[in-house]
């Protein structure tokens, strides 16, 4: 029988480092917080199918290569973007490694009270990036997750197919709430130049949070459109957006038993089962960002 080793990735997962900026004595402190994850790929088949770990570089170096950067990487520790790519660029000179994927998860902290050592953690949303490097190529995917929002109305839903076990009753007034989870891949060409990883992030927050508010929903892929079309419309750089949202299902409460009318004011906040709404939207027909995301993930 011979039997073929498929695809395989290893590396540490979620080495969760918090730097702090303290050299000058004079300035306020400042700090990342990052829960970064490494993923080789490479020439690792011995590894497996005879149990020989020469070529292995083992995962305790991943994590030490981890904290060690987070000094040794000077500024490009400031985003998690920039961070990531120094570290795939550290891996992809191990001989035996092919491919090196970086993710790092970035909890943002805000000053608290303008002091210089203070701060508050914002819950949010998680700032999230992931660097994949090949020898000859660097992707760089930015993005967040864990950001909920709701709109009390301007949500519609109605003339959805019907089959004998629809009974949903349609609607043309709704909350609508979601968890979004967004993935928004850079195009290569702009990756060289230096993008303001910063900035970029800050812009697609506030496309997605702006088009959320603003857009009139006739169902949450509608929304999720909407919030695409708005990601793409603020950042140049961006070759396509992913989105994967829950539906955070808001049923109104039937309160006539009681004799009490219920005009969209009384919700039951359902936990599960949620509609799970998913969509890419790309800058154009022939862009394909698949190789950027880890083959891993579910999405
Ligand atoms: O925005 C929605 N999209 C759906 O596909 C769907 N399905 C459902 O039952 N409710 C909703 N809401």
């Amino acid at each position: 029988m011979s039997y073929v080793l498929g695809h395989n990735q290893y590396g540490k997962a979620e080495v969760h480092v918090v730097r702090v900026f303290r050299d000058d004595p004079d300035a306020p402190h400042e700090l990342v917080d990052y829960n970064v994850s490494v993923s080789l790929t490479g020439d690792f088949d011995d590894a497996h199918t005879s149990g020989d770990q020469a070529k292995v570089l083992t995962t305790d170096a991943c994590k030490n290569t981890v904290n060690a950067f987070a000094k040794e990487a000077g500024d490009a520790v400031r985003e998690p973007e920039s961070f990531a790519v120094a570290l795939a660029d550290h891996f992809i000179e191990v001989p035996q490694v092919s491919a090196a994927r970086i993710t790092v998860d970035a909890v943002p902290w805000v000053r608290s009270h303008g002091h210089a050592h203070a701060f508050v953690k914002n819950g949010d949303y998680v700032r999230t990036a992931t660097v994949t490097r090949t020898a000859d190529d660097t992707s760089v995917v930015s993005g967040l997750k864990e950001l909920t929002v709701l709109k009390t109305t301007d949500s519609e839903f109605h003339g959805f197919y019907q089959d004998k076990y629809t009974t949903l009753q349609p609607t043309n007034d709704r909350i609508m709430a979601t968890a979004v989870t967004a993935q928004w891949a850079h195009d290569g060409a702009d990756i060289g130049t230096g993008i303001d990883w910063g900035k970029a992030f800050d812009e697609v927050l506030d496309a997605i949070t702006g088009s959320f508010a603003a857009a009139y929903s006739y169902a949450l892929q509608h929304t999720l459109w909407e919030m695409g079309t708005a990601v793409l419309d603020a950042v140049p750089s961006i070759a396509e957006v992913r989105f994967s949202c829950p539906n955070k299902h808001h049923f109104v409460v039937d309160l006539s038993p009681f004799g009490v009318e219920n005009n969209c004011e009384v919700h039951h906040a359902a936990d599960r089962p949620y509609g799970l709404i998913e969509a890419t939207i790309k800058r154009s027909e022939d862009v394909d960002m698949s190789s950027a995301y880890d083959p891993g993930q579910a999405w």
